[in-house]
């Protein structure tokens, strides 16, 4: 991306989407950049911004360089490739397609798999850091697959992200954000019942928060998300369902390596419980509202 400006496409305008390809918007690095979102309205806060909006992920591609993709799950990565009017119908020689969901090594590899047969190239490049590090552009990038293309991302990782790891052939970056997940989602199970303990227990919350974040378990999700839990209020940043399909994945990736994940296995029935009780699009700090179950 060093020389002429390059098109750079976005699907998928959710949390992180959204706040992403703004970032691509306002570096004007770019000659231009197309958006488009399932839900076609969501384009237009970006298009009043100065993006261009395309009506299916085919006209996108067909139309930019570089394609770079934030959707929900397996599911909604497979849909806008395979799809009618999807990302395949607009591959062409050279095109790069870059799909930044956090998803299962293979569903990533599916999807790479058809992007090069159809001529193009393809990176996976999942994420850490949830809705401030996306707008501010803070976001730890993990990237696999095409190392031309992971570098011709460059400019684009740095206008999105602190830093981005190239980890090697595609799955390795799925498989490395699953274990980061995994790791994330039990951290928090384990905080939700310590503060679910500490409280019926009859001790302040406010001290154990203080308390942890002064010793070696300091971290910024705990001193981040123990004011939500006190309060019990969990707007978005990482939906709760997000994180249970992470834990979901990571499991799948253990069992089929015979790894044995039991605390994993523990936060994931905690985040299932809380999806049960309609939680899945708060934050995934509202698993504590599985710990408050008579
Ligand atoms: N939020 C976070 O902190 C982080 C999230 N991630 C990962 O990033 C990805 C996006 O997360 P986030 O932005 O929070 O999620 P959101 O739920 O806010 O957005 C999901 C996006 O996926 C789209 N989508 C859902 N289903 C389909 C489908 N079947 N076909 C096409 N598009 C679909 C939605 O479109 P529509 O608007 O029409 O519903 C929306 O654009 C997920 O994989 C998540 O795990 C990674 C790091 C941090
Ligand atoms: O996948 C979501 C990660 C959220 C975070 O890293 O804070």
């Amino acid at each position: 991306m060093a020389d002429a400006k390059l098109n750079v496409g976005f699907l998928g305008l959710g949390i992180m989407g959204e706040a992403m390809a703004r970032n691509l918007l306002k570096s004007g690095l770019f000659a231009s950049v197309t958006v488009w979102n399932r839900t076609l309205a969501k384009c237009q806060t970006l298009v009043s911004e100065g993006a261009k909006m395309a009506e299916t992920p085919a006209a996108v591609v067909s139309s930019c360089d570089i394609t770079f993709a934030m959707l929900a799950d397996p599911d909604a990565a497979l849909a806008a490739v395979f799809g009618d009017n999807g990302v395949l119908k607009g591959i062409s020689a050279g095109k790069g397609y870059v799909d930044m969901s956090t998803v299962d090594e293979a569903t990533s590899t599916k999807i790479g798999e058809a992007v090069t047969a159809a001529g193009g190239r393809f990176v996976e490049g999942p994420v850490s850091g949830s809705k401030k590090p996306a707008i501010d552009g803070q976001l730890i990038i993990m990237g696999a697959g095409d190392k031309e293309l992971y570098e011709q991302c460059q400019p684009a990782f740095r206008v999105m992200g602190k830093k981005s790891f190239y980890l090697g052939a595609t799955g390795a970056a799925a498989r490395m954000k699953l274990v980061v997940n995994m790791v994330m989602g039990s951290m928090m199970g384990a905080f939700c019942e310590g503060m679910a303990l500490a409280e019926k227990s009859g001790l302040e919350q406010t001290a154990l928060l203080e308390i942890l974040g002064l010793g070696a378990m300091a971290n910024p999700m705990f001193a981040l998300k123990g004011p939500a839990i006190m309060s019990r209020s969990y707007p978005p940043a990482f939906p709760l369902k997000h994180q249970q399909k992470d834990l979901r994945l990571a499991l799948a990736l253990g069992d089929s390596l015979n790894q044995p994940l039991p605390v994993a296995a523990a936060a994931n029935e905690s985040f299932k419980a809380a999806k049960a009780l309609g939680r899945g699009d708060d934050d995934f700090a509202a698993v504590y509202e599985a710990t408050q179950q008579k």
